[in-house]
């Protein structure tokens, strides 16, 4: 099980000092959609720059031009490239194509797919590398989580890895650990806290002993 710490609500410079503090305690790092879109790819450059050998994630949730847009955030460092699981079969193709080609990988993200078990069948025979359950930040704020999506996904997906992204913090992750995806993705129970270098180390922590 892997580690991925989603910065979302820094700058270029804070998302770089703090991936510092925590860099051996995560796999992946993520440079969130907020991120991409105000300042860009630029930010998905200069991480990759900063730390060459982190997996950099563009959370770009691509929708349409997937061919093309994967390739710009490869071009820009990106190992893994987001696509949303709403999107059309075709733009999946694209996706994956592209990230082959270029030797990176997909995430698919499920926020907002209502039949997630039938879709995510569907992504996994479309060559998704990852398809993760995800509670955004708007469906956190009213409660909601995705523990019992990421069961759902675990039963019908037979060749990508499983994720799981949404508000985790320490004190859920044991819920999560229990089904076992192959990737927890972790942002503001990290980058809240005051002391990240520390919470990242009890994730991590939790995650091996999972
Ligand atoms: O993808 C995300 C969200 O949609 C904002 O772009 C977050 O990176 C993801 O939810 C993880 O962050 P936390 O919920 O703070 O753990």
């Amino acid at each position: 099980m892997k580690l991925q710490l989603a910065l979302d609500l820094v700058n270029i410079p804070q998302a770089i000092e703090l991936v510092a503090e925590v860099q051996d305690s995560i796999d992946i790092v993520e440079i969130g959609t907020p991120i991409i879109n105000s300042l860009g790819h630029e930010a998905v450059r200069a991480m990759k720059e900063a730390y060459p050998n982190l997996t950099v994630l563009a959370d770009v949730k691509i929708m349409d031009a997937a061919g093309y847009e994967v390739q710009q955030a490869s071009n820009a460092g990106a190992d893994i490239v987001t696509i949303l699981g709403a999107a059309e079969d075709s733009s999946i193709r694209g996706a994956v194509k592209a990230a082959k080609k270029e030797g990176k990988e997909i995430l698919v993200d499920m926020i907002a797919v209502k039949d997630i078990e039938t879709r995510a069948k569907e992504l996994d025979q479309l060559g998704a590398d990852y398809i993760c359950v995800h509670t955004g930040y708007d469906l956190q704020a009213e409660g909601k989580d995705s523990f019992e999506d990421l069961r759902k996904i675990k039963t019908v997906v037979k060749n990508a890895k499983t994720a799981i992204a949404g508000g985790i913090k320490l004190e859920t992750l044991p819920e999560v650990i229990k089904v076992g995806p192959d990737l927890v993705i972790v942002g503001g129970g990290i980058t809240s806290k005051e002391d990240k270098k520390s919470a990242a180390q009890e994730i991590k922590a939790l995650i091996n002993q999972g």
